[in-house]
């Protein structure tokens, strides 16, 4: 395949560096010249509308639609996301034909050295309903207000005070060169959002040379892991108004999955794991019915499933 190979994404910093990475590995993995691969930016609803919280106006779509229209329309051979933000459950035509290797999966507080360490009844800026219910868990004090932007835009609005701190992924911040901003919260205290840290490359599923060139940058491990959370979330019926907290790691061949789920205000809280060998397609379904189960009715009542 000698032909320009055109790689959508958003027009984000984040998006950009992202799908700067996906050309990189492509180029690299088939000793192609980096400008056999052309980076096709592609506006979508999500980048327009910066007001308001994610959940309100639509969701996860909100990113994908146009890319998943350019994909289908043939404008691009594939399309690079962060996978945290691809909905559940994808059209039929579309695979994902690689995820590249995770990075740090945690959390990052900017504004305080440690949750402890926030004033009482300090203001935290995030649109994220997993990150309230999980600061609000650990800190009723806190007051949240709605944050959205992109990664700079939301440091900035720190830095002016117009809330006291907030939280970014580590991921984020570290493929824009501010891996000196925030103090990471460990997984144990604030368990990530399922496919935290990962960058997914989707294809039309019918396009087999898409598809052979793409997965060449797949990781293995990677793969795995979010494979299991992102089954946990379509077992739970979860959606962007759910506070989810997952997180699979694999050691000695086997595959731990760690959930939590939350009440809106923080105030009940299920968290459970599983563990299985890599590739055990029921640990993950199996953990969501479980928690599922456990869960006190503050907490069921926020998913489909029920
Ligand atoms: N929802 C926005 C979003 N989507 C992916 C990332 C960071 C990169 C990643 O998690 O892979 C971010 C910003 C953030 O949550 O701080």
């Amino acid at each position: 395949m000698a032909s320009l190979f055109r790689i959508g994404t958003r027009g984000s910093p984040l998006a950009l560096t992202q799908a700067g990475m996906v050309r990189d590995a492509l180029s690299a993995a088939h000793g192609r010249s980096a400008d056999s691969f052309e980076i096709v930016v592609i506006r979508t609803t999500g980048d327009r509308v910066q007001d308001r919280a994610l959940a309100e106006i639509g969701g996860k779509a909100l990113w994908t639609k146009e890319l998943d229209r350019a994909l289908l329309a043939g404008e691009v051979d594939c399309c690079v996301h962060s996978l945290k933000d691809v909905e559940t459950i994808r059209p039929t035509p579309i695979a994902i034909a690689a995820t590249l290797p995770r990075a740090d999966v945690r959390d990052r507080l900017i504004g305080a050295a440690s949750i402890e360490a926030l004033k009482h009844g300090a203001v935290i800026g995030t649109s994220s309903p997993r990150r309230a219910a999980q600061l609000r868990a650990i800190r009723p004090d806190l007051s949240i207000i709605v944050f959205r932007g992109n990664v700079d835009t939301r440091l900035a609005k720190v830095a002016a005070g117009e809330a006291d701190a907030t939280l970014l992924a580590a991921a984020g911040l570290d493929r824009l060169g501010r891996g000196d901003v925030g103090h990471a919260i460990p997984v144990e205290t604030m368990l990530p959002a399922p496919s935290q840290g990962a960058v997914a490359v989707e294809v039309r599923a019918e396009d087999a040379a898409a598809r052979a060139l793409v997965s060449a940058i797949d990781c293995a491990t990677t793969c795995a892991c979010v494979t299991a959370e992102r089954a946990l979330l379509a077992e739970l019926g979860a959606d962007c108004h759910s506070a989810v907290g997952a997180l699979a790691t694999i050691a000695d061949g086997e595959l731990t999955l760690r959930a939590e789920l939350l009440a809106e205000d923080g105030s009940d809280k299920v968290a459970g794991e599983a563990r299985g060998a890599v590739g055990d397609i029921e640990i993950a379904p199996g953990l969501a019915r479980e928690l599922l189960e456990r869960a006190p009715a503050s907490i069921r009542r926020l998913f489909a499933a029920e």
